[in-house]
């Protein structure tokens, strides 16, 4: 796969023990398990602990990130950052560019303006061949590389004395 790297000094990790919230949509099922097995590997390699949630898509991704921060507000659980994981392949029509551009808008405007830790695996390609590429652990890992993303904005966000 073209450009496919280890990343390995992006990568760094939070001092103390972090819980994150794995989103996943399961547009594509077989596509999903791909990206959480990536995910939570790097995750349990960092010695962090998760919840995971699960969508029937990407366009329900933001939301479930809003009411998670919204209950945590309301003294529910609290997440140091989170994972929205899911699998865009484009179709005959428009909606693919709806639910690949929106969705990554969503957790653009949610990481900015809530100041708050995400890591993007959505992926959007335009065929299963490409997606498997990408999604695979022992190829692209996009799981494990949002999950390893997500990671590193919460070390960064410790690093600036940010609240968590
Ligand atoms: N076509 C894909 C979707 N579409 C579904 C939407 O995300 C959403 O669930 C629906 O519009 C109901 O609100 N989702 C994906 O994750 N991947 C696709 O390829
Ligand atoms: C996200 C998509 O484009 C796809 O699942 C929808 O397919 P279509 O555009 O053929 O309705």
């Amino acid at each position: 796969m073209a450009g496919t790297s280890q990343h390995g000094k992006a990568f760094i990790r939070p001092k103390a023990k972090a819980h994150l919230l794995i989103v996943e949509a399961r547009f594509h099922d077989d596509l999903a398990d791909a990206l959480l097995e990536g995910a939570t590997s790097a995750l349990d390699e960092a010695g962090a602990t998760y919840d995971v949630v699960t969508v029937p898509g990407s366009l329900e991704i933001p939301a479930v990130i809003t009411f998670a921060l919204d209950g945590a507000g309301e003294g529910g659980v609290h997440y140091d950052g989170f994972v929205a994981l899911g699998t865009v392949i484009r179709g005959d029509t428009y909606h693919f560019d709806i639910v690949a551009n929106e969705s990554s808008r969503a957790l653009m405007d949610l990481s900015v303006q809530e100041a708050i830790a995400i890591g993007n695996g959505i992926l959007t390609t335009e065929n299963d061949e490409q997606a498997w590429t990408r999604a695979r652990r022992t190829e692209g890992d996009k799981g494990g590389f949002a999950a390893r993303a997500a990671l590193s904005m919460i070390a960064l966000k410790e690093k600036f004395g940010a609240q968590s």
